[in-house]
């Protein structure tokens, strides 16, 4: 086993030993709490550019299958394990973490301190980190930037059409996840998937019924350039958007976002849903939120919080039929509690097109 090494942009260092791909990369270090779902994880572009530490001890022990990809490939640039099992045991597992790491050139670390590693990353936040075979951190070259263009590396170049006898729902692509499309497809939508670039003439041409804005990687205020068109997007149709979608369309209607020291990311972060005062367990990945002053009142009710930290977990245009969630309803993996969000979803694009009479409540 060859030793490598988590060099942190705060100092600390970290020993471990090489899996997956040799190479060394340098990427933001976030950790996920998950108990399960390493494979949805390791998959979702909303980790793209990012070095996950997983807090769970034992990872890869019901190996890798050919149905939990949440995309085609793994998107995150690094992966740090306390103890990655190499004898999987599951019917459907075609292989371990470490062959799939090493097959899709992907560089990780075991044996790592995962608990001591979360723990600088609480104290300090999230910030750069280093997976090398050289613990010298006079090699690295710190003050060079990561890559803001995540976005674009990771949305449909193209229109993906899956038809439905349903409702046709435009999901603007930003780096979405497999189960949201597989949540409008089990509610018997026609799903058009698009690229993040497209602009309200081009989804008009397309005659929607509603639009969903996906969850993606990065900072939201790296998609200005989206702002105006997202804004008269999304008070054309009916709109759900889901975590970097909630943001966008935060931003696009004037509110702000900050960064979280450290995110959320797990499968049981507790929302408050404000029209019902009932907890729901939630899955969540984000180090972006709305700054609950920013939102316009007016505009927009806030219909869930975070129950640890208060913060804003959805908006509800007070007009427009317009909804947000911060957290995944699709919850892959995580508790699928808030799935009745696709639901409100199809029941507000049935009123927009009168064919229910009273109002939807969230
Ligand atoms: N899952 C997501 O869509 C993440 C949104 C955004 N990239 C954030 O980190 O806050």
């Amino acid at each position: 086993m060859k030793k490598g090494y988590l060099l942190l942009e705060s100092g600390q260092l970290f020993q471990g030993v090489r899996v997956g791909d040799p190479s060394s990369v340098m990427g933001e270090i976030v950790f996920n709490t998950s108990m399960t779902g390493y494979q949805e994880i390791m998959t979702d572009p909303s980790y793209a550019g990012q070095i996950m530490t997983f807090c769970y001890p034992l990872i890869g022990n019901y190996g890798v299958n050919l149905q939990d990809n949440e995309h085609s490939k793994i998107q995150m640039q690094g992966a740090l394990f306390s103890n990655l099992c190499s004898s999987p045991s599951h019917y459907q597992s075609i292989k371990t973490v470490d062959q799939w790491l090493s097959q899709e050139k992907i560089p990780g670390l075991a044996n790592i301190d995962t608990r001591a590693v979360v723990k600088a990353v609480r104290l300090s936040g999230t910030m750069k980190a280093v997976i090398s075979d050289s613990p010298d951190f006079s090699a690295i070259n710190w003050s060079q930037p990561l890559p803001t263009d995540l976005v674009s590396r990771v949305s449909t170049k193209k229109n993906m059409i899956y038809e439905g006898i349903g409702p046709h729902v435009v999901l603007i692509d930003y780096g979405y996840k497999k189960s949201m499309l597989h949540a409008l497809l089990e509610e018997g939508c026609k799903v058009t998937v698009v690229p993040y670039t497209i602009k309200a003439d081009e989804v008009k041409a397309l005659k929607p019924d509603a639009v969903m804005l996906s969850n993606g990687p990065g900072d939201p205020l790296q998609l200005t350039d989206v702002f105006n068109e997202i804004k008269k997007i999304t008070s054309a149709y009916p709109t759900l958007g889901i975590c970097l979608g909630h943001q966008l369309i935060a931003l696009a209607y004037g509110a702000k976002t900050g960064k979280l020291l450290f995110g959320h990311r797990g499968a049981n972060h507790p929302v408050k849903e404000v029209a019902t005062n009932k907890v729901w367990i939630t899955s969540q990945n984000h180090s972006y939120v709305v700054e609950k002053e920013s939102v316009d009142s007016e505009q927009f009710a806030i219909s869930y919080y975070n129950v640890n930290d208060g913060s804003v977990e959805g908006l509800s245009h007070r007009t427009l039929p317009i909804k947000t969630v911060q957290f995944h309803p699709e919850a892959h993996p995580g508790p699928d509690d808030t799935h009745l969000v696709f639901k409100q979803f199809m029941k507000m694009i049935k009123q927009s097109k009168g064919e229910v009479n009273h109002a939807v409540t969230y």
